[in-house]
């Protein structure tokens, strides 16, 4: 039965065009360095009946270009974040794009703020999205309205600004199982983002404070991730951007082990002892506290990766022979304690077992090359690519940029100056500070973002005022306040030619009221 007269042959026909318009797509030069693992006959059968065609692809093309100019000039985006539509509207005056912050939505965009362990609900950061988009358009049509009513000879003195800056947000982990990470990529389209950009995290267990430390999933997840959002981008026919990034860097746990292409990194202890979860629970029971515990067993399990157990206990010639074959992209750990077998003449101990945490992750030993070998494996998945650091070491910036250069080009990359970077003490001279943006952007690091200047930024304005609202009242106000506003360049305020968009209403009265047209 049906509600429609079928005709196999349209069906059929409309079928096979489909699929000959995404194949053509996928040729395109906007998206030709993006393999995907699927065909285009599966995304053709994913799709409406109906075309839809959503803003987020042409703001997706439009921070493209932009990226793609500082690529070749050498030069790079230097952005923010924020979750709030009126700085949004002040910094479209000075930076060409607008980056919306996991963090800074924990803190100010949910019922119960919290540090940044990207624990508030998956269609938070969507949200602050559309607000922002939505406002943007708003000022968009307002100043469009103002300037039609103005002669070509008057606009030319009117101020003029984007207001419709790329959004670039946080998608944080994809917040769960592929369908979720469908339906955020889903509903950041809707929202109008221009690119999102997704790590290689576990959820639930992204982690600033100074407890057990943050933990990756296994590489094979963090595939299947990055391919359920192109897969969504792909049904819904956007040329919305995606980053790939990568937060191995400081990772301290494994969610599995599954994925041999992750064993070379996996630390076990080499000393026959128990559990580490056993262990803690015991010496909690007498009264020690966790810490402690756990730091007790850490230096007793002589803990390492299996190519070191292996180092140990081998002669050099052996550790070589060793070497030249075990030590390879995705070599398991059954094949490595194999080839150990052949060529070392000792017993080599290790259990990756033993270290487990109470939630089961396994322990990790973060390195460059990991992060690397991450990053290239996703890059045809993704337009850009993200290391993200919680130190700035310029050796490792230089090493990670350079090695995955070598494999891609052509790659644009980004960089936050996340959390509490101390320049000083990490060796930086004032110069090399000065200097460090368009250093970076030399290695291709377009987009450059501080994410969370909101928290002590705003806080120091709002601070000011407050202070300087209680001593000197409607006087300052106007001082330090209302006249500045209203002094060129304008910052826009509630007077009648800017922020609160007066003469966009007034346009409604006229039009319904029947004015034909202005000037
Ligand atoms: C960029 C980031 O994802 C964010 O949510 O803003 C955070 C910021 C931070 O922790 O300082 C991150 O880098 O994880």
């Amino acid at each position: 039965m049906s509600n429609v007269s079928l005709d196999l042959n349209a069906e059929e026909a409309a079928f096979q065009a489909q699929v000959a318009a995404i194949e053509k797509e996928w040729q395109n030069p906007r998206q030709a360095h993006l393999k995907r693992p699927y065909s285009a006959k599966s995304i053709a059968a994913l799709r409406n009946t109906i075309p839809i065609t959503y803003p987020s692809s042409l703001q997706g093309d439009k921070l493209w270009n932009i990226l793609k100019t500082h690529l070749a000039n050498g030069t790079c985006e230097k952005t923010f974040g924020t979750t709030e539509p009126t700085v949004v509207s002040q910094m479209v005056k000075h930076q060409q794009t607008v980056y919306v912050s996991g963090a800074l939505c924990g803190l100010s965009e949910v019922q119960h703020p919290g540090c940044d362990h990207a624990d508030y609900p998956w269609d938070t950061v969507p949200k602050v999205v559309e607000k922002i988009f939505k406002a943007q358009l708003f000022h968009d049509q307002r100043q469009h309205q103002f300037r039609m009513r103005h002669s070509i000879e008057e606009r030319e003195k009117l101020e003029k600004y984007d207001f419709m800056a790329p959004i670039i947000a946080d998608g944080d982990m994809g917040f769960g199982g592929l369908t979720t990470t469908v339906k955020l990529a889903k509903l950041f389209v809707e929202a109008g983002v221009a690119m999102i950009h997704l790590d290689d995290l576990a959820i639930g267990l992204k982690k600033f404070t100074v407890g057990e430390g943050r933990t990756v999933v296994p590489t094979s997840e963090y595939l299947s991730r990055l391919t359920a959002v192109r897969m969504q981008f792909d049904v819904m026919g956007t040329n919305t951007l995606l980053m790939c990034r990568c937060d191995t860097d400081r990772s301290q746990f494994i969610t599995s082990t599954i994925d041999p292409r992750d064993h070379e990194y996996i630390i076990g202890a080499t000393k026959d002892l128990d559990p580490l979860v056993e262990y803690v629970a015991q010496g909690m029971a007498e009264g020690k506290p966790y810490v402690q515990a756990r730091d007790e067993w850490k230096s007793q399990a002589g803990l390492m990766t299996f190519d070191q157990a292996v180092k140990e206990k081998a002669t050099e010639e052996e550790y070589q022979q060793y070497a030249s074959k075990a030590i390879a992209y995705g070599i398991s750990l059954k094949q490595k304690r194999r080839i150990a077998k052949e060529v070392v003449k000792e017993d080599v101990v290790f259990d990756w077992e033993l270290p487990r945490t109470k939630e089961g992750q396994y322990m990790w030993k973060p390195s460059v090359k990991t992060i690397v070998e991450r990053a290239v494996l996703v890059a045809p998945l993704g337009d850009m690519t993200w290391a993200r650091m919680d130190a700035p070491v310029w050796k490792d910036i230089v090493e990670f940029h350079t090695e995955v250069r070598k494999v891609y080009p052509d790659r644009m990359f980004a960089f936050g100056f996340t959390g509490m970077y101390n320049y000083e003490a990490a060796g930086f001279t004032q110069e090399q500070i000065v200097s460090f943006s368009d250093d970076m952007a030399k290695l291709g690091i377009v987009w450059q973002v501080q994410p969370i200047w909101s928290v002590a930024g705003l806080n120091i304005t709002a601070e000011k005022f407050a202070r300087d609202w209680k001593n000197d009242g409607i006087a300052g106000y106007i001082e330090t306040i209302s006249k500045p506003s209203r002094a060129p360049p304008i910052v826009d305020g509630f007077h009648k030619l800017s922020y609160a968009g007066s003469y966009l209403a007034d346009a409604f009265f006229a039009v319904v009221a029947g004015e034909k047209i202005v000037p």
